[in-house]
């Protein structure tokens, strides 16, 4: 069996020796039924539900259903533990480690994937008049969405006509009859980006959909990549070892050989559909809320026997679109500011702000070396995130100082509530793109897809110039360290 990280069916195998799994047998609904046991198992940071029997199951197991494969551990001391197994590391990893190492092969040569004739996401080929994707156990996953939400955390592979850049993403997807989709393609994601190219040339996009594939290829799937990055080299380099990717049968395109399910087709540059309503990261389903988008056919499925298809039931806290699209996000824009030489050390995106913010620690002894000002340095910061594509998801940048653990959230508010004074140390973007997915734009007073965003000042003007020069009132920073270790030391003599 391959490592973790390298192979879905071996992921789904550390979690259960992880004892991270529950295995439902008796026979469940994959209308509403699967998705309600999902919400209540990541609204409680509860083990991940494997169904193994589902209505509408072929007779070669198509498909089984793994819920929240990368959502949060109940245990603290493994809180990420899911996350960790996407990227072989221990399941004790703090997220600043698991985020480090998405951002590891910024600096290490690529490492191409290896193709190989065949593989197990070969064993079962199904032609479009073998198949029905209303019959298969295509899930809805909340009452009000406008369709079968059946890609959520699966991966679109799309390659530009020159054939240079191959893309891999995750973006939604819902069933729109026996042999289509219909699929959200939004700028400025790379997806849009090429389906554009392809729309411009008058063909349609050939694609392939990758449910099950190498928990780390999912996670830089989620990661907003440089425009031209290959994530498949990217990943080869990041887990030091290349990918085994295997030919689809109808197109040129090449898939984990490993993947649970592929789904094989071309997304029409002409044909759109009713997209949505869906409830999606922010946690709200506006009825009647749909858009047209772009459909894609279904030419072929090719699967493992009883494959299993990863669904992220996507809302309130936490799922996958909390614990992947805001960090993966902030570890981009933390590796942008630094690699344009400005002093931060640590970004991350608080799943409280419902990943809307990133909090950005300023590595002050450095900002004071800058002789800058407030509102030259927030405005340094904002023009380069909020001006590029790694920060579209975000509409809100904190600055705070070193003594601000970014990964904990009631340090960034304390820092927010008390340091930044609104307005005056609020730096405002209204030109640029904003995310039209968080409600207050979409069903808002404003534009949906520009402005919103802000640079929350939350250093205090000494901390330009002289440096902290308060201590907070609290254990760690208002008594001297004897004291700290004698009170430590006593504390159950005391009777506590
Ligand atoms: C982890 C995850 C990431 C998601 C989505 C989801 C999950 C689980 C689901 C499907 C559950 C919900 C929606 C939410 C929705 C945002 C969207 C989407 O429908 N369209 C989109 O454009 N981006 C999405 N992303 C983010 C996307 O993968 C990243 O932005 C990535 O950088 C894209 O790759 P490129 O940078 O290379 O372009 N979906
Ligand atoms: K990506």
């Amino acid at each position: 069996m391959a490592l973790a990280h390298m192979e879905f069916r071996a992921f789904v195998q550390a979690l259960k020796d992880d004892g991270d799994i529950v295995e439902i047998n008796e026979e469940c609904d994959p209308n509403l039924e699967v998705s309600a046991i999902i919400r209540k198992v990541v609204e409680s940071d509860e083990r991940a539900p494997l169904f193994n029997k589902l209505k509408g199951q072929n007779e070669n197991g198509l498909w089984r259903i793994l819920g929240a494969p990368n959502s949060l551990r109940s245990d603290p001391r493994h809180r990420y533990g899911r996350l960790a197994r996407h990227l072989n590391l221990p399941p004790t990893s703090s997220m600043k480690e698991i985020l480090d190492k998405m951002v590891s092969a910024k600096t290490t040569p690529p490492i191409p994937p290896k193709i190989v004739e065949t593989g197990p996401c070969k064993e079962f080929r199904l032609t479009s008049d073998q198949f029905d994707l209303n019959q298969l156990p295509s899930p809805t996953l909340h009452q009000a969405d406008g369709g079968k939400y059946v890609q959520t955390y699966g991966m679109f592979i799309v390659r530009s006509p020159d054939g240079k850049w191959t893309n891999w993403s995750i973006a939604r997807a819902m069933v729109h009859d026996k042999n289509h989709l219909v699929g959200l393609v939004m700028p400025p994601q790379h997806i849009s980006v090429i389906h554009r190219m392809w729309k411009e040339l008058g063909q349609d996009m050939p694609y392939a959909l990758a449910f099950g594939v190498p928990p780390a290829a999912i996670m830089a799937s989620s990661m907003p990549l440089p425009d031209g990055l290959t994530e498949a080299e990217y990943i080869g380099s990041m887990v030091n070892s290349p990918l085994e990717l295997v030919k689809c049968e109808t197109n040129e395109l090449f898939v984990p050989s490993t993947s649970e399910i592929v789904f094989e087709g071309t997304c029409s540059v002409t044909e759109t559909a009713r997209e949505g309503p869906f409830g999606e990261m922010h946690g709200y389903v506006f009825k009647g809320d749909s858009h047209f988008m772009p459909v894609y056919t279904v030419n072929m499925i090719t699967h493992r026997k009883d494959p299993i298809m990863p669904v992220c039931a996507c809302g309130r806290l936490t799922d996958e679109t909390h614990t992947m699209i805001g960090p993966l996000a902030a570890a981009e824009i933390g590796y942008i500011l630094k690699s344009n030489g400005l002093p931060i050390k640590e970004a991350f995106s608080p799943f409280e702000s419902q990943v809307t913010w990133v909090a950005l620690q300023v590595d002050t002894d450095k900002l004071r070396a800058m002789k800058t000002n407030a509102e030259a340095f927030c405005r340094q910061v904002g023009d380069l995130i909020f001006k590029g594509k790694p920060g579209s998801t975000i509409h809100r940048l904190l600055l705070v100082g070193d003594d601000i653990d970014v990964y904990d959230f009631k340090e960034v508010i304390w820092a927010f509530t008390t340091r930044c004074r609104p307005v005056m140390d609020e730096y405002s973007y209204e030109d640029v793109p904003g995310f039209p997915l968080i409600p207050y734009m979409s069903h808002g007073n404003g534009p949906t897809n520009k402005g919103g965003k802000l640079v929350c000042d939350c250093l205090l003007p000494v901390e330009y110039t002289t440096g902290k020069n308060w201590e907070a009132a609290d254990f760690k920073e208002s008594f001297p360290p004897e004291l700290q270790q004698k009170v430590l030391d006593r504390w159950h003599s005391y009777g506590f």
